[in-house]
């Protein structure tokens, strides 16, 4: 990069000016307004205000007070509601949004859904009566994962295991009979393995088992190594070694206008062209002056033209206007917020800190004058050759507006991977109703925007049906850098990702991961021996293709962008949570602040994280409530959630801190409209 604005020979500028100056630049509404938000009408919603155990002391006449079980259902759906007004079914004035803290760094979604900007009227106010009862309507203790677990006649093998504590009060949450040793795996259960039952206490680490055969295909991988190697393909397939990987996306990096560069990332570092002000600056409206007063007043030659016609006024220095080079001694002139400082200038005193004594003509100051107040020096952000952001950076409105300051018509960026999308399902219904045994696809109206959300490019889906001449077709036919089809990834009659995988000679790099829901996930590389394109199999069942979005499909995309891994976060749950004997398990959570239903306190964040107001300190410390509504097959959870907790084999107690994962819907929504599509 070449610097254009050229060193200007001073010393480092100053950091602040005056103590004055930066206050004054700095001061301003934010505090009140970041208390006010805060503390908004949802402020009085906390367990420890509404449901805590203190509330319920003096219970008026003829109320009885809440049992534990009655506080933690009516928290819980407090936690949704507030989680609803999040992604926008409510006013935004009847939720208070928690934020949480971040780990350092940049870029990074915030993981707060926003309001997404929707055609479509909201799920919730689509509902069909023959929908599964809300949650205001159910009975206390009604089962809340998968809605036939308590029947025992749930097909689904994780139907039990996968249903939340909190869906049966009465129930003893770590109570899993495929967590007792001597437990009879039940004949439903598609994975009986020898290595099952062996009793993990929760929060025990058992990823080792990850490696097991489940039917009909390879060993399943750990959850952290399967999202390791996603990555670290995603990255080798960035920067493809030979023949025709050199379609792979790091050899792409391009040259964009500003405005066509949102949402990509950068290819080489953003380094200042010029110095940031590039010349010395007013901080306000006022009076530039020279040496001590009291001040001649000048007028600026030119000035009072610029009035209009006839008029006497002296607008002084303007911004963007030429200025006297320099400033004699004893001298002052009016002087814009903007406007470039004379040289031999010392300071500016704001309009409302002097006045003009109409007999002498001059300028006398109100307060004290200290030298350089007011006034932004040169190269006080940066200097040309700077460094302002690395490559790998997502380019968001802020590094748009940076780079412009900073002299830059065009960005060197990554473009954006492409993605085809392969629906596949004879029994999926595009609208309507369910009839017959078909169903509404889910994954086709969510998967793109998923995607999308996470930085790619994504072409309509294709549904393909059961058919798998067709899908053979899609695959070999594809030039995107990502292939995903969602079902047909386990092992019955018309699945048939993996007999296509193998017809086309694709390498299977992850076939399938010890995590619940979507296990059957995979990821292949469909030329071996070459940088991609990749192909990511999502089970059918919604949430485990959601399961297998955020596994497989977000750390591949993320090192096919060039974009740096996120740091991880950690954040305590607040109730125990179930877990898979073997397997990790992934559980839709909601962020709130303060304490636990009963009061107690529990700790905010761990290494890394810094809770709001004190980790562990009760009001203020930030914790995550899991959601119902969690089994694979189920959206209901997962679209009021804000994250997914990362659960361990052998699930955790209340309090433990686990790795979240973030949505992508803050970081990206709102470009979407914009940027991409
Ligand atoms: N014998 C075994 N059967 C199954 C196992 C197993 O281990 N052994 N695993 C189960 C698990 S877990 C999952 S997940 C599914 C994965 O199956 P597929 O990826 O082959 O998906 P499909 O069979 O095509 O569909 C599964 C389920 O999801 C529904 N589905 C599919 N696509 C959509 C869509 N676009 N929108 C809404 N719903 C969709 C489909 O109708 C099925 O109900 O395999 C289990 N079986
Ligand atoms: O239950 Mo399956 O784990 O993938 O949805």
């Amino acid at each position: 990069m070449t610097a254009g604005g050229g060193g200007s020979g001073r010393p480092p500028a100053a950091d602040t000016v005056s103590a004055g100056a930066g206050l004054s630049a700095a001061s301003g509404p934010a505090p009140a307004s970041g208390l006010s938000a805060d503390a908004g009408p949802a402020a009085d919603v906390g367990p420890e205000e509404g449901f805590g155990s203190s509330a319920c002391e003096r219970p008026r006449g003829g109320e009885r007070c809440p049992t534990p079980e009655e506080v933690r259902a009516a928290e819980e759906e407090r936690a949704v509601e507030q989680a609803l007004a999040l992604v926008g079914s409510r006013p935004p004035g009847e939720h208070r949004p928690t934020g949480r803290p971040r780990p350092e760094g940049w870029p990074h979604a915030t993981g707060r859904p926003r309001p997404a900007e929707t055609e479509s009227s909201p799920p919730w106010q689509q509902s069909h009566s023959s929908e599964t009862p809300c949650p205001e309507s159910e009975p206390a203790g009604e089962p809340a994962g998968e809605p036939t677990a308590n029947l025992n006649l749930s097909p689904d093998p994780m139907a039990d295991p996968m249903a939340d504590p909190m869906a049966d009060p009465m129930a003893d949450p770590m109570a899993d009979p495929m967590a007792d040793p001597t437990a009879v795996p039940r004949s439903s259960d598609p994975d009986p393995d020898p290595d099952r039952g062996s009793g993990v206490a929760p929060g025990q680490d058992r990823h080792e088992h990850g490696h097991r055969r489940r039917h009909g295909h390879g060993p399943a991988a750990s959850w952290p190594e399967a999202r390791a190697l996603a990555a670290r393909s995603g990255r080798s397939g960035r920067s493809g070694q030979s023949g025709s990987a050199a379609r792979a996306i790091g050899i792409r990096a391009g040259r964009l206008p500003l405005g066509q560069a949102l949402g990509h990332v950068l290819a080489e570092p953003l380094v200042a062209l010029t110095d940031l002000p590039p010349f010395d600056t007013s901080a306000m409206d006022g009076w530039v002056v020279s040496g001590p007063g009291p001040w001649n007043v000048r007028a600026v030659a030119g000035a009072e033209a610029r009035a209009g016609a006839g008029s006497n006024r002296d607008l002084g220095i303007l911004a963007g206007r030429s200025t006297p080079a320099t400033l004699p001694d004893g001298d002052a002139v009016r002087i814009a917020t903007g406007a470039r400082i004379p040289a031999d200038a010392n300071a500016v005193i704001r309009s409302e800190h002097a006045r003009v004594d109409r007999a002498t003509g001059l300028l006398h100051a109100e307060h004290q004058v200290l030298p350089g107040q007011d006034i932004r020096p040169r190269g006080q952000e940066c200097r040309a050759g700077d460094r302002l952001m690395p490559a790998g950076a997502l380019v968001t409105p802020a590094v748009l507006g940076l780079a412009a300051a900073a002299g830059y018509d065009t960005l060197v960026v990554v473009p954006r991977p492409r993605v085809d999308v392969l629906v596949l399902g004879d029994e999926l219904l595009t609208g309507g109703l369910p009839h017959d045994g078909l169903i509404r696809d889910a994954l086709g109206p969510m998967i793109g925007p998923w995607l999308r959300a996470l930085g790619a490019e994504v072409s309509a889906p294709q549904r393909l049906g059961d058919d798998a001449a067709a899908l053979r077709h899609a695959v070999t036919t594809s030039d995107a850098d990502l292939v995903i089809t969602t079902g047909g990834t386990a092992a019955g009659p018309v699945d048939h990702v993996h007999p296509v995988l193998a017809e086309i000679g694709a390498e299977l790099l992850v076939d399938g991961v010890a995590v619940r829901p979507g296990h059957p996930m995979l990821l292949a590389r469909l030329k071996k021996d070459e940088g991609g394109p990749y192909l990511v199999g999502l089970p059918g069942n919604p949430l485990a293709a959601v399961s297998g979005l955020l596994t497989l499909a977000e750390p591949l995309l993320r090192g096919l962008a060039g974009r740096e891994p996120e740091a991880p976060y950690r954040a305590a749950v607040r109730d125990d949570v179930h877990g898979h004997p073997h397997d990790t398990r992934l559980v839709p959570v909601v962020h709130r602040a303060g304490s636990t239903a009963d009061g107690r306190s529990i700790s905010g964040y761990g290494s890394g994280g810094e809770g709001i107001g004190g980790a562990g300190t009760g009001s203020g410390a930030e914790y995550v409530v899991p959601l119902r509504y969690n089994g694979p097959a189920m959206l209901r959870g997962i679209a009021a959630a804000d994250g997914l907790a990362v659960v361990p084999p052998g699930g955790v107690r209340s309090g433990t801190e686990v790795e979240i994962l973030d949505l992508p819907w803050a970081s990206a929504m709102p470009w979407t409209e914009g940027c991409f599509t």
